[in-house]
């Protein structure tokens, strides 16, 4: 994807080698085994670092042509599950790690009058904040050197978009293992959509899901949006329709 007024070039180094952690050396139980069960607390930690793992290595495996052409599907079923932006506060990120790079649709999105913020790390254990990430936003590496807005008040989104290393048929998302998602959208109003954002390869039978993972309303992946916010929408969950302002 191309190359933008707030493009930091030589953000994506990676901020630890999990990558290049095969899967096979941790010697874990598979994951179907597991399936429905209740994992005692250290052995679930263990296994969600190495799926992880293996779902990080697989993404990058793929090649960045291959990752953008994905990227470009998600944006467009990011489109259709959203409609007009106009006057719509939508949270992204910059992406890291191979995840899809949807800068070209958050450009889109403020050219459409929509408004784009960006999630900062305040601190180990605390929810994110959000700050508006306006054209020509003057970025700062923040904590793993991800890029933010340097300054602005802390901004509240209608819709977050939460980049996702695995997902489950219930909506439960898998991160990077800080806990960040789930602590902010545990402080923000329960009106804030969730939608998780990756690739269809990230696909998990389960996470595990602990008490305090919060699923996410909508995924969207290359093949379309599984929705999980209500009865109706579980019975057909590649006809979301666009969420109203
Ligand atoms: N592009 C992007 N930006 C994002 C997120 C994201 O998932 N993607 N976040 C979503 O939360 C927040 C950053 N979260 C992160 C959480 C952990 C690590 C990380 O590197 N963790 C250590 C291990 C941490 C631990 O186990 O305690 C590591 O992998 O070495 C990086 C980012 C905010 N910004
Ligand atoms: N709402 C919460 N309150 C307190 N602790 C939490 C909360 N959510 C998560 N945690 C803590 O964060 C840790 C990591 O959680 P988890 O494995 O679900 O991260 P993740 O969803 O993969 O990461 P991220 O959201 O940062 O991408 C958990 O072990 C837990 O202790």
């Amino acid at each position: 994807m191309g190359k933008g007024d707030d493009d930091l070039n030589d953000y994506a180094s990676p901020a630890c080698l999990l990558h290049e952690v095969d899967p096979a050396y941790s010697g874990l139980t598979p994951p179907s085994r597991n399936v429905g069960q209740n994992l005692p607390e250290p052995s679930l930690m263990e296994w969600r670092r190495s799926e992880r793992a293996r779902m990080i290595a697989a993404r990058l495996a793929m090649s960045a042509r291959t990752r953008n052409a994905l990227a470009r599907r998600i944006a467009g079923h990011l489109d259709a599950l959203i409609g007009d932006p106009a006057g719509v506060l939508v949270s992204g990120y910059w992406p890291f790690r191979g995840e899809p790079d949807l800068r070209d649709w958050f450009r889109d999105l403020r050219e459409r009058r929509g408004l784009a913020a960006l999630p900062v790390v305040v601190e180990r254990g605390k929810p994110l904040l959000f700050r508006l990430w306006r054209k020509g936003e003057r970025l700062e590496r923040g904590v793993w050197n991800i890029p933010v807005p340097a300054a602005g008040e802390p901004v509240f989104p209608r819709i977050v978009i939460a980049p996702l290393v695995g997902f489950d048929a219930q909506g439960y998302r898998l991160g990077y293992g800080g806990g960040f998602f789930d602590r902010t959208l545990a402080a923000l109003p329960s009106s804030t959509i969730a939608v998780g954002v990756g690739y269809e390869m990230a696909e998990m039978p389960t996470i595990h899901p602990h008490g305090f993972d919060i699923p996410m309303r909508h995924i969207v992946t290359e093949n379309g949006i599984r929705s999980h916010g209500g009865k109706r929408d579980r019975e057909r969950p590649f006809d979301a329709g666009p969420i109203s302002p």
